[in-house]
């Protein structure tokens, strides 16, 4: 086996300014979230005039797509260096477009993190959905991200007829093949994730199996290059990072050398608490709650006060969120808060209060928080 590198600190604590959003004068548009969930809150960064930005500079977009749980939000912390999208081992964990920013020399790369791809019936799936299509379709490198360790648990070894290629995942690989096949521009890299998952001696027959799929869905016509990686343990995502670089078109920086995200930090400690959720709550219970950060202050000594309304569909999920005596909001609360002042460099002061609103997943507001279109 190949010594996998260690897992990264993911969750170092950053410096506070990288995760404001300071959006330079742009060439061209960034996709972002909508007003309503842009924060109040003053940029600490001073942004710099376009005169002060560097000239023969490169900036474009690389999406992250692929079907639920093959390890985008993974990929992307991983590009990054730390932590922004949250990660779980549930299936459509990530509800909207996340874009993280890495800068280095002349180069500015948006990645762009999207919901799993997966045959959708609810008015939110479908937006999850449209949303990944959407941030497909504005990029310059597209990365189809699939999980290999299923297909290799779900086959048996050493017989590459029986690797068993999930149906979402050929559906993804042949719609980003026939629209590059109609003239979309972005190349594409099909990266083959979870390697470390697979025994070194059996990795040839997965590659094998991939490069017969790719021919399948036409992903080898349109030019898709295979590339193995592990996202948690790092192999392979350098090389990555430098071939999505490579391909990113001249033009000026959208956001500032040390921005990380556009993502508003409501969003941002919604999104923390989500995890946590998602990690405490058993079952099909954390797809039925929604995280609206209401209120997000600076305090005088320092610290940040957040006050935040779960938001479940039903009563006796109330009780369940709560727990006897407050006990399972109060675990929530306390990762959440763990985390969130790891990654705002301050003490947190977080208020988490269950609420019943029967039919958040209808409710166009929070369509618009998460950037999601609500007619999808
Ligand atoms: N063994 C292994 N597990 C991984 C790797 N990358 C991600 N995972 C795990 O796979 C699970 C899903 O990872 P995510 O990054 O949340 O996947 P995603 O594609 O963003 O999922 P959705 O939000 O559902 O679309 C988590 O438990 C990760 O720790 C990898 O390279 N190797």
């Amino acid at each position: 086996m190949t010594a996998f590198l260690p897992a990264p600190a993911l969750l170092s604590p950053p410096r506070r300014s990288r995760y404001f959003y300071t959006p330079l004068s742009c060439a061209k548009t960034a996709p972002q979230p909508s007003q309503s969930s842009q924060t109040s809150q003053p940029s600490p960064v001073a942004s710099p005039s376009l005169a002060d930005t560097p000239i023969n500079t490169f900036c474009g977009f690389a999406a992250l797509v692929g079907p639920s749980n093959s390890g985008k939000s993974t990929l992307l912390n991983r590009l990054l260096g730390q932590k922004l999208a949250i990660v779980t081992p549930k299936v459509q964990t990530t509800r909207c477009r996340i874009a993280g920013l890495a800068t280095s020399d002349a180069t500015q790369v948006v990645y762009l993190d999207t919901p799993g791809i997966f045959p959708a019936s609810s008015r939110l799936a479908r937006a999850m959905v449209k949303s990944a299509w959407k941030s497909a379709a504005s990029a310059d490198a597209i990365a189809i991200v699939l999980d290999v360790a299923v297909m290799f648990h779900e086959g048996r070894r050493q017989d590459i007829r029986k690797l068993v290629v999930p149906k979402d995942t050929e559906t993804v690989m042949a719609r980003v093949a026939e629209k590059r096949i109609k003239g979309h521009q972005a190349e594409i890299k099909l990266c083959a994730n979870k390697i470390d998952a697979v025994p070194e001696e059996e990795r040839p027959f997965v590659e094998e199996r991939m490069h017969a799929v790719m021919e399948k869905t036409g992903l080898e016509e349109a030019g898709a290059q295979l590339h193995m990686m592990s996202a948690r343990y790092g192999n392979g995502v350098d090389e990555f990072a430098t071939w999505v670089k490579e391909r990113m078109p001249m033009g000026p920086w959208l956001y500032p050398e040390d921005d990380l995200t556009d993502m508003p930090s409501r969003l941002l400690a919604a999104e923390v608490s989500r995890e946590k959720a998602f990690m405490v709550l058993k079952q099909e219970l954390p797809y039925e709650i929604a995280i609206e950060t209401t209120s997000y202050k600076d305090l005088a000594d320092g610290s940040i006060r957040i006050t935040q309304d779960v938001l479940v569909a039903r009563k006796s999920q109330k009780m369940i969120v709560t727990g006897r005596g407050g006990a399972v909001i109060k675990e929530i609360s306390m990762r959440a808060r763990h985390e969130l002042a790891e990654v705002l460099g301050s003490t947190v002061h977080l208020i988490l209060t269950v609420k019943v609103r029967g039919k958040w997943k209808e409710d166009r507001r929070q369509y618009e928080q998460w950037g999601l279109d609500f007619n999808a």
